[in-house]
């Protein structure tokens, strides 16, 4: 059957990376997705703020909405503690197919589990499902109009505590307007953007971190 773009990178990934070697596929896809074709991942620029954002939050457990590649997947679950935990969830099964063999290739399935369905769908399950206490650290990256239902429903299904690190990848471009709106009014957040550009590109863009202060 035709490739896809999350094959055409799986393919490269398999060529040019290291097994076992997460670093080593999060380069692969960046001088893929640089040199090729354009991809969605987070990107390098904006790669290395989250880098410092999950080193400082240092967290046990850790959600992401939106998995595409895995490629920011990866660059989290490469700098987590052997015994934290990250959930991905992806709501297309051909991109989640492809990203189960890049995040196996990194060799972080012990820390990783995808989940394919949608977020709306899932986050309230999360508790039970995956006896998940609460999460110390969520990397909005998926739909982009989803950013502020799901982070409703986080709040609602206590899956925040006093602390909880929520970071949004582009929030500049394509754009979250209601979220932002939402989190940069409320009191229950301390909200702050890093500027940055969108991955590949001379466009603005940038991430917003944003505390939940309970
Ligand atoms: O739509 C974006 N992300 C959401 C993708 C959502 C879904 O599309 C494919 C995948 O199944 C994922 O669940 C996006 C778009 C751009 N962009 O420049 O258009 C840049 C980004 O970093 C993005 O995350
Ligand atoms: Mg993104």
């Amino acid at each position: 059957t035709r490739t896809s773009k999350p094959k055409r990178i799986l393919a490269y990934v398999e060529k040019h990376a290291v097994p076992g070697d997460a670093e080593s596929v999060v380069n692969a896809i960046d001088a893929y997705c640089s040199r090729v074709e354009w991809a969605m991942n987070v990107g390098s620029d904006k790669g290395k703020i989250l880098d410092r954002v999950v080193s400082e939050t240092d967290p046990d457990t850790v959600l992401e909405l939106g998995t595409y590649c895995g490629y920011s997947t990866v660059r989290i679950g490469r700098l987590l503690r052997p015994e934290a935990r990250l959930v991905t969830i992806e709501m297309n099964p051909d991109n989640a197919k492809i990203a189960k063999q890049i995040i196996a290739l990194a060799g972080l399935n012990s820390k990783i589990e995808m989940l394919v369905g949608s977020s709306s769908d899932l986050i309230p399950q999360l508790k039970k499902k995956l006896d998940m206490k609460t999460l110390d650290l969520v990397f909005l990256d998926h739909w982009k109009i989803f950013y502020l239902p799901d982070t409703r429903c986080l709040e609602e299904t206590g899956l925040l505590h006093k602390g909880t690190v929520l970071l949004a990848d582009n929030v500049v471009c394509p754009g979250t307007p209601e979220y932002l709106k939402y989190i940069r009014n409320s009191s229950r957040y301390r909200s702050e953007y890093f500027p940055s550009r969108l991955e590949y590109l001379q466009v603005e863009d940038g991430l917003e971190k944003s505390v939940f202060l309970g």
